[in-house]
């Protein structure tokens, strides 16, 4: 699909974006901060697209090392040169050094590209730690490379960071330096109307069956606490619907088994205290009200 790309701009996100560019193009980092699904990498995204710099992604992971960040020693490289011109002498030297390949981030940072670093509390503290002399000093500390130690950061380099809040599953606690240097903003779900256009615009649903379905999600958002289902589940039921042709009829049976599908277990981590079934038995209840109101 072609607009599966497009980044829907509504007023909801002009003032976000706004600081935002503010921000960066004042030399600090901005770090976006919200629950899954509420579209913190997509308006990252959005966002660092328009300082027209190469943009480059990393990804936070348990795993993620300074060698990734960084770079490491990759094998030897071996340069021979036999000089053998005059046929009585025979001259071969040899050259063996070790062979380094750069990480995503060196390159970033000697090129001046805009970095967005997507949940970047995924990765181990000690691993971030580099990003404190990035973000005060400007340079980044190469380790294990023998006498240069250090780059000078590129002055259009920016970074954009975004992690989910820290009771989440998976998230290690980041360390006050890092977040001390770091301007945060709270990303809040966006609202009905920016829902139903992106639904809209990014699954070729007709808009006013996104309305139907969106209000049908804020409903069930509202029982229990935080956002959830997010933005994900209500774009997968429309995109299914969409694609197979399902009416977005809260008594149509496929309609009402794909909503049981996608939303049970987002509603039942809502609602820990209940059954499966009385979960279901919730949404259902849900879709034949909102039948009824029609
Ligand atoms: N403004 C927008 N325009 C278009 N699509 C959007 C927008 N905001 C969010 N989306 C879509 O919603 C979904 C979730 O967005 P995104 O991945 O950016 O969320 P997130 O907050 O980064 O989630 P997570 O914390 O799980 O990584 C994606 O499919 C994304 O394309």
């Amino acid at each position: 699909m072609e607009n599966v790309d497009k980044f829907v701009n509504t007023p909801f996100f002009e003032s976000v974006i706004e600081r935002t560019e503010q921000y960066i193009r004042s030399g600090f980092p901005v770090h976006f901060v919200g629950p899954s699904g509420v579209g913190k990498t997509s308006l990252a995204i959005h966002i660092a697209r328009k300082f027209n710099k190469p943009v480059t992604i990393l990804r936070g992971h348990h795993e993620m090392s300074n060698k990734d960040l960084l770079g490491q020693q990759y094998g030897y490289v071996k340069k021979e040169v036999v000089d053998n011109y005059i046929h009585s002498v025979y001259k071969k030297e040899q050259e063996v050094r070790p062979f380094w390949l750069s990480g995503e981030l060196v390159e970033a940072v000697l090129n001046g590209h805009t970095v967005i670093y997507d949940e970047f509390t995924r990765s181990r503290p000690e691993t971030n730690n580099i990003f404190l002399s990035l973000l005060e000093e400007k340079v980044l500390p190469i380790y294990g490379k023998g006498k240069e130690s250090f780059i000078e950061c590129h002055p259009d380099f920016s970074i954009i960071f975004t992690s989910n809040p820290e009771e989440y599953a998976g998230t290690f606690h980041t360390q006050d330096a890092l977040m001390d240097r770091l301007i945060t903003i709270n990303l809040e779900p966006c609202d009905e109307k920016t829902e139903i256009e992106i639904i809209t615009l990014k699954t070729g649903l007709e808009r006013k069956d996104s309305a139907k379905l969106v209000r049908l999600l804020s409903e069930l958002r509202s029982l229990g606490n935080g956002y959830s289902p997010s933005l994900r589940s209500s774009m997968m039921i429309a995109l299914i619907c969409k694609e197979h042709s399902i009416p977005v009829r809260n008594r149509d049976k496929n309609y009402q088994n794909i909503c049981l599908d996608v939303l049970s277990r987002p509603i039942k981590q809502k609602l820990p205290h209940l059954s499966y079934s009385s979960v279901q038995e919730q949404i259902l209840k849900e879709m034949q009200k909102k039948e009824e109101s029609k």
